[in-house]
């Protein structure tokens, strides 16, 4: 099998990519003055063409004659006898008493990577079994018949073979290299096969050395096959071939090999690989002449065998160099590629190093002035300088975690995962605001003047925080209490919370535990959990940096049911006052005082707070407003605000009494204003997009530009511009005309032209006037209709009151005859009723049959007549038994014949005995129906009444 022989102290890749150089390395003798004594080398280094001259050559030199043989030969001897130094000398070969030129006979060594150059060494393993590595079976075929009749032959006839480059199976690409596959098919080839894979120029080789299964070959002079002789091992005969005669001083050729030597030069600048190499061959190169240089030029290059074998086979001096020297070219090219490659990545590194390098001087310098310490110091530091400003406030027992923990943290390394643990823990501990209160303020007409400016109304709920507020100033301090505010959404129980803060200057925070399930939410996570972070409550303490902040909890009566725990024994342990002096975090594992913390709750159903926590609570129910209320929150806080929010002045706009009538009446009747500032709002968005459109900025650089045009000297027809400016109300910035620098009453005519041009801005603008006719334009259709849909109601209808989603509504109620007969008393309903308002209904009738058996015991109504009970709006599920008293007054009506005052509704459930029951919510409907529908009076509060109906005149009512 055949190895390529890269030989110790030259690298293997090398051996593999450019063949050259393993030969280089494997026939490597002193060079000790190799350089100097080289004319090419000097020439290749110093771009000049050196004066051939004369000397010994290492090999053979058939194209310029020179050397005897007999130098040859012992060139070669030396060359063999210094490279098997110290090894088996009987394998050295004879020198050559053959002289190349009368051997016409020699046997074929077929190679298959690169053909083999005059002049050049080529060494090569012939071995009897196969190596499987492709990239060291480069030159000869294993063979051992092969190997046995080139040592025979060397001793017979001269140490000669024929090396003949192999042809490329049809179709391969020559560039890619031949795997073993390709190579071992080669070597089962033989006879006239095998000669037809070969190219016919090849080079006779002198074989110098056989040492073991190494062959050493020695390129001689060119040759062609002319025919086979033997076919195993192959051997052929062969014409030698010589250069075509040329003109030593012909331009061209002197011109090229020229440029072949400067292109080599540069190559050699470039590649300090090449300058190795070059001085290897060029010791051994002999006299300089141009067929050797190309020949030079070729074999050093790491082009293509085919690219090197038409060198090879060109006998024209002149093509031969400018085949040579594309290929020199495609080498500098290739050099200069990997050149600025290498420089790249050399940058790459060195700029990294550099930056690493900096940045650890710059650290050491830094460190070194005392300008910084390492990053462990600095954050003990940081933390140390922290604390010390509350040591005296903070409780001794965190001083001591916080001694310990900063003990632990110069103890961790700094990349590990505890000590980062460490270091938020640490965070966490100084940061919070141990025993730091900000003063409160106890002034109660301040208080009362911070809830008037903030809300309307809310008489009750400001009284109670203003007791409060009492309370504290008289015992010096507030306690930490739980007050709850409950009431229906948008009633301001929040921003009633942030006026109680503000009334006592107490920071603010609000939270929500509205679907809240995670009691790590408020007691915080245990400090191994990746990620862990604490409550709510620390994190809060931490946001606002006192101790005694005003706590707004919101939606606690939608506080979750969780899987991890129970989030509301959790704030039972944040809100109870026995309990939260010394709250426990899971995360910072060291008591808070939350004593001094005032807590502020607010729910929609006070039903659905989970009763431990209601207990402790105190209550203020905010009910909601009606109509008259909701006019003035319109009027002066929510019109207010939204006009500034809307950069609307007062001037341009005008929202009339009738249309916020209108607008609470028609769209937003629920108990809250929230509705109503959202329409609110609407409204002004429209009415801005209007002002816009008319051409509106009010913008108050404008009014600037305005003033710099009146700075100048000048006068102004001000009868003029007053005239003009109520003509054309569009011209604000052309008030600057009619200038005259001589008038002498400047400042007078500024100030007129002043307050001129802002009254041109205001009056330039229509003013948008909403009112309850184009209410429409701005908010759409109305959501609700007027419920009345009697002027007067008729015999049998009365009007009751139900509480729906929206707060309430009124409903009515009617009853009719159906037949009248004797024992045909009955009582059939319709109108989706529910079965409690069916029971209702049949109570009703019991109890209407007794009052009027009661009052005129000779009408026998009920005991005769089928009737029918109605509650209107049939798609409407209705239910409860609160309509109760309205079903009796409806049937005794019919039974009587007489109608219902027209504005009297009523509500109320009613005993079989007729005794009517208190009725849960009844301030709320009471809101609701004096809101919508005036004139009419509830009947029914929250006393228990006996049920009686009087007639007066023509009317019939209960009582
Ligand atoms: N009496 C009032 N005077 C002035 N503005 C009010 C009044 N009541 C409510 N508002 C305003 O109504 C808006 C809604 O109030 P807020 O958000 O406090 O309602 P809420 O009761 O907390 O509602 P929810 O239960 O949905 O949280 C706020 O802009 C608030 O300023």
């Amino acid at each position: 099998m055949l190895r390529a022989a890269a030989t110790a102290g030259f690298p293997a890749r090398l051996a593999a990519t450019r063949p050259w150089a393993a030969t280089a390395a494997a026939t490597r003798v002193g060079v000790a003055g190799a350089e100097a004594r080289s004319p090419l080398f000097r020439a290749v280094r110093c771009g000049r063409v050196p004066v051939p001259v004369k000397r010994v050559c290492f090999c053979s030199d058939d194209a310029s004659g020179s050397g005897s043989e007999a130098e040859a030969a012992e060139g070669a001897e030396a060359e063999g006898g210094e490279a098997g130094e110290g090894e088996n000398a009987s394998s050295a070969i004879a020198p050559a008493s053959l002289r190349p030129e009368d051997c016409h006979t020699v046997i074929a060594l077929p190679l298959l990577q690169r053909p083999l150059f005059p002049g050049f060494y080529m060494p090569v393993y012939v071995k009897a079994f196969l190596v499987p590595t492709a990239y060291i079976a480069l030159y000869f075929p294993q063979d051992p018949k092969l190997l046995q009749a080139l040592v025979e032959n060397s001793k017979r006839s001269g140490p000669y073979a024929g090396a003949f480059l192999v042809k490329d199976d049809e179709g391969t690409d020559p560039n890619i290299v031949s795997n073993s596959e390709s190579e071992s098919s080669i070597h089962d080839l033989k006879g006239k096969e095998l000669l037809k894979r070969l190219h016919d120029v090849g080079t006779l080789a002198q074989i110098t050395r056989i040492q073991g299964d190494l062959v050493v070959l020695v390129g001689r002079h060119r040759v062609r096959i002319t025919d086979m002789v033997a076919e195993d091992p192959l051997t052929v005969k062969i014409d030698h071939l010589k250069e075509l005669p040329y003109d030593k001083d012909d331009d061209v050729i002197k011109a090229t090999s020229f440029e072949v030597i400067s292109t080599l030069r540069d190559v050699l600048k470039s590649n300090s690989l090449w300058k190795d190499q070059v001085q290897t061959y060029t010791q051994h190169m002999g006299d300089f002449n141009y067929p050797r240089l190309a020949d030079f030029g070729a074999a050093i290059s790491g082009a293509n065998k085919l690219l090197c074998q038409e060198v090879l086979e060109e006998l024209d001096v002149c093509k031969r160099l400018k085949l040579t020297l594309e290929l020199v070219k495609k080498e500098l090219e290739i050099s200069k590629l990997q050149e600025s490659i290498a420089k790249t990545i050399e940058e790459k590194i060195t700029g990294e190093q550099r930056r690493y390098l900096l940045n650890a001087l710059l650290k050491a310098i830094k460190k070194e002035l005392g300008l910084e310490t390492d990053d462990k110091t600095a954050l003990s530091e940081k933390f140390r300088e922290r604390i010390e400003a509350k040591k005296d406030k903070c409780p001794p027992d965190v001083l001591q975690v916080i001694e310990e923990e900063l003990t632990k943290l110069q103890l961790l390394e700094a990349s590990s995962s505890e000590f980062s643990v460490t270091r938020n823990y640490l965070d966490w501990l100084t940061v919070l605001p141990w025993g730091d209160y900000s003063d409160e303020n106890f002034d109660v007409h301040h208080a009362q003047c911070i809830l008037d400016e903030d809300h309307y109304g809310l008489a009750d709920v400001k009284e109670r925080i203003l007791e409060f507020i009492a309370v504290g100033k008289l015992r010096g301090s507030s306690q930490g209490k739980i007050i709850c505010l409950s009431g229906p959404p948008g009633v301001g129980k929040t921003s009633i919370g942030r006026s109680i803060a503000r009334a006592l200057s107490r920071k603010f925070y609000r939270f929500s535990v509205g679907g809240l399930a995670d009691v790590a939410e408020i007691k915080g996570h245990r400090r191994t959990y990746v990620g862990a972070m604490p409550g709510k409550m620390v994190q809060c303490l931490k946001s606002v940096g006192t101790a005694n902040p005003l706590v707004l909890i919101d939606e606690i009566d939608k506080l979750g049911r969780g899987h991890w725990g129970d989030p509301a024994s959790a704030l039972l342990e944040l809100l109870d006052p026995e309990q939260n002096a010394n709250f426990l975090d899971h995360y910072l594992d060291v008591p808070i005082d939350l004593s001094k913390v005032l807590f502020v709750c607010t729910a929609n159903v006070i039903e659905m707070i989970p009763s431990p926590l209601l207990d402790r609570m105190e209550i203020i129910s905010i009910a909601g407003y009606i109509t008259d209320e909701k006019i003035h929150i319109a009027r002066d806080y929510l019109e207010k605000n939204t006009r500034e929010a809307s950069g609307i002045k007062p001037g341009q706009v005008e929202v009339t009494d009738d249309a916020l009538l209108a607008l609470i009446e028609n769209y937003c009747r629920e108990a809250g204003v929230r509705n109503l500032q959202k329409h609110i709002e609407k409204i002004y968005r429209k009415i801005a997009l209007k002002l816009v459109r008319q051409g509106v900025s009010n913008d108050p650089t404008r009014d600037i530009t305005i003033m710099e045009a009146n700075e100048k000297p000048a006068s102004f027809d001000v009868a003029t511009k007053l005239e003009d400016k109520n003509s054309n109300n569009s011209q604000a910035e052309d008030v600057s005309v009619n200038l005259n620098p001589s008038d002498s009453s400047l400042e007078n005519i500024n100030a007129v032209f002043l307050t001129t041009a802002s009254e041109i801005v205001d009056k330039s603008v229509e003013k948008v006037v909403v009112n309850e006719s184009n209410l429409g334009d701005f908010v759409g259709k109305p959501l609700f209709q007027a419920e009345r849909i009697y002027d007067q109601t008729p015999v049998g209808v009365v009007m009751g009151l139900a509480w729906n989603s929206m707060g309430g509504s009124t409903l009515y109620i009617e009853t009719a005859k159906v037949e009248e007969r004797e024992g045909k008393g009955m009582l059939v309903v319709t109108g989706q009723l529910g079965d409690v308002m069916k029971e209702s209904a049949q109570i009703a009738h019991t109890v209407s049959r007794a009052v009027l058996q009661e009052k005129e015991p000779n009408n026998p109504f009920f005991a005769k007549s089928k009737l029918h009970l109605h509650v209107p709006a049939g798609a409407t599920p209705k239910d409860g038994p609160s309509a109760g008293c309205t079903m009796i007054t409806s049937m005794l009506s019919l039974a009587m014949g007489k109608s219902v005052k027209k504005d009297l509704a009523m509500t109320g459930e009613v005993t079989l005995t007729g005794r009517v029951l208190p009725i849960g919510g009844v301030w709320f409907l009471h809101f609701f129906f004096a809101s919508s529908l005036v004139g009419i009076y509830m009947i029914c509060v929250n006393t228990l009444y006996c049920f009686s109906f009087e007639i007066s005149g023509s009317h019939v009512s209960s009582k």
